[in-house]
């Protein structure tokens, strides 16, 4: 396996960053996992606007344009000899002396990582509610950042079963997201999801999913909920850039066994839209 790091594509074995890396040291890295689908990579403008805003916050300046992305991502591609794939590109804050430090960060480390593409097709999964709680995000707002540990604690406490995935509550008991996903469901024809303002990820499937509802003319609320919202739920589902759409079968001890009309339309659209878009916004001017 091949990875881009700060320009050079090199094996795996050979990949090296500096011991004085802040986002080694402090945390100070992001990264955005997405798909490539046959060359193209869906929603890219999206994952890379929400990879800027985040740097802004962490004080790492980094720029790139959509053409020099696209060379890097053909060139990994080839080298791995993958046309599809599970992509993460991290940015960290690069090498700086020892103690925190309060200025711009001017030379980040970039890496660029690939693995194959697993099929999702036709996966359900169950869900059940974590003993661990949603930790609050360490700023304003959620980030893709380097700080993962409440998610592998999770993932410790749900195991390695693959087929099961941990919904977080917050400290209050109000719903937030899964351990790598964010959570849906269905009640009466209106779609339901947490807020951001519970403190989770905002993730660029769960926005653009927003963004189909909104095409489809489907309602959809955003807001504070308890686990029994989703037990009485007609349908229920979780997204990530990689999994896409995934419906839930059971959650706790209920089963949903109905039809699932509102996850199919939304599957259905993943299928039509995932070799073409480049971000939720050009949505808007498609016809299908
Ligand atoms: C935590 C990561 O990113 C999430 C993981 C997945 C996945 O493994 O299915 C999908 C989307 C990401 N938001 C990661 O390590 O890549
Ligand atoms: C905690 C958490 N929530 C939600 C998501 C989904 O985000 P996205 O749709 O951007 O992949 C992820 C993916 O990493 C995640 O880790």
């Amino acid at each position: 396996m091949f990875v881009y790091v700060n320009g050079q594509i090199l094996k795996k074995e050979e990949a090296r960053i500096s011991a004085f890396d802040h986002g080694y040291m402090y945390g100070l890295g992001l990264f955005e996992t997405f798909r490539v689908d046959d060359g193209h990579p869906f929603l890219l403008d999206d994952h890379f606007q929400r990879l800027q805003e985040g740097l802004r916050t962490m004080g790492i300046s980094w720029a790139m344009n959509r053409d020099e992305i696209m060379e890097i991502l053909t060139t990994l591609l080839e080298a791995n000899g993958l046309k599809s794939a599970y992509v993460r590109w991290n940015v960290s804050a690069g090498p700086h002396d020892v103690g925190l430090y309060t200025g711009e960060y001017e030379e980040p480390t970039v890496i660029v990582y690939m693995k194959p593409l697993p099929s999702f097709q036709g996966i359900t999964k169950t869900a059940k509610v974590l003993d661990i709680r949603r930790n609050t995000p360490e700023g304003q707002v959620r980030l893709k950042s380097h700080h993962y540990l409440n998610n592998v604690l999770a993932k410790r406490e749900l195991g390695e079963d693959g087929t099961v995935e941990g919904i977080f509550l917050t400290e209050s008991g109000f719903v937030a997201e899964g351990v790598v996903s964010n959570l849906f469901w269905v009640k009466d024809e209106v779609v339901y999801t947490p807020s951001v303002e519970t403190g989770i990820l905002n993730g660029v499937t769960r926005q653009f999913v927003l963004a189909l509802l909104e095409k489809e003319g489907i309602k959809w609320e955003a807001g504070f909920f308890r686990p029994n919202d989703l037990s009485v739920a007609d349908e229920v589902f979780i997204t990530n850039s990689i999994q896409e759409v995934i419906p839930i079968r059971s959650f706790n001890e209920t089963n949903f066994i109905g039809d699932k009309p509102i996850t199919n339309k939304l599957k259905l659209a993943f299928d039509y839209y995932r070799h073409c878009l480049r971000s939720r916004t050009e949505l808007k001017g498609e016809k299908r």
